[in-house]
């Protein structure tokens, strides 16, 4: 079985697949490297013999996961590196190793399953966008503060904005002007997010020439997806990426 890691900055998403069929075994969302051990060794029936992996962490800190794969259960791990050009997508950063790999996974994966035009938005720690046009030429895209970024921006440079997580959610249950700060801030930062996504899409319809296929991943994606019912929600873009850069050959 194949272990594959989507390392963002602030969680690392797993899936453990099956090896050759491809079928996704298990799978989870974990905060830290201990846990990600932790819930592995207690998975029954999962026998991993390699791990193939995207980091947009320091070189350190991967190394540091790779290092504990490989002690723990004696796997090796391959990791998704920049390209100029892969699986019939030109990067269209200026210089393509600065290029998140997350995105550029994302972008391929995108690519890959439409074979059209796309815009491709992760909606993770930050949110990104990217446009590949129906030739596969990556016009590049664009980069702002995702909904934990928001919040915590709010929270840390404000003397009286300070609420908890369950009142958070509780709050985002209606969009109505809110009538305290909890509700303000969760369904202010959320209009942000919606706004930000009807610019890609309209920014698409110019660059992109309206022929083009929406897909929606990252952790936020669900926040945003009922007012684009035209998305496609992939929450294993990533992960389609991965595949065509790390072939299991
Ligand atoms: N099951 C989940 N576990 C963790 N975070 C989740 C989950 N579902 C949604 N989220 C939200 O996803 C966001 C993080 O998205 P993610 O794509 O994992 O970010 P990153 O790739 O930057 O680590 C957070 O705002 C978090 O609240
Ligand atoms: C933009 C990102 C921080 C997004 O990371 P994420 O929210 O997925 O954790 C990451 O793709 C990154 O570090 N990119 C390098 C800069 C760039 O893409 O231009
Ligand atoms: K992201």
């Amino acid at each position: 079985m194949i272990l594959e890691l989507d390392c963002g900055n602030s969680f690392i998403k797993w899936r453990v697949i099956s090896n050759p069929e491809a079928r996704v075994v298990a799978g989870g969302v974990v905060g830290s490297d201990e846990e990600l051990l932790q819930v592995l060794s207690s998975s029954p029936g999962v026998e991993l013999s390699r791990c193939r992996l995207v980091s947009v962490r320091s070189d350190e800190e991967t190394q540091q996961l790779t290092g504990k794969l490989q002690r723990a259960f004696s796997i090796d791990s391959v990791c998704a590196e920049s390209a100029q050009e892969m699986a019939g997508v030109r990067n269209g950063y200026d210089e393509f190793q600065r290029l998140g790999l997350d995105r550029w996974l994302a972008v391929l994966g995108a690519y890959h399953l439409s074979g059209r035009a796309c815009l491709v938005l992760d909606l993770g720690t930050a949110v990104t966008s990217d446009f590949v046009t129906a030739e596969g030429s990556h016009l590049g895209g664009f980069i702002c503060p995702g909904m934990p970024l928001m919040r915590n921006q709010l929270r840390t440079h404000t003397r009286r904005i300070r609420y908890g997580d369950d009142a958070a959610e509780r709050a985002l249950q209606k969009m109505m002007p809110g009538r305290s700060t909890v509700e303000a801030v969760e369904r202010g930062c959320l209009l942000m997010l919606q706004g930000f996504v009807q610019t890609q899409v309209e920014q698409a319809e110019e660059w992109l020439g309206g022929a083009y296929e929406l897909y929606l991943t990252g952790g936020d994606a669900f926040m945003v997806k009922d007012a684009f019912p035209q998305a496609k929600v992939l929450p294993d873009l990533v992960f389609v990426g991965l595949a065509i850069a790390c072939p299991l050959s």
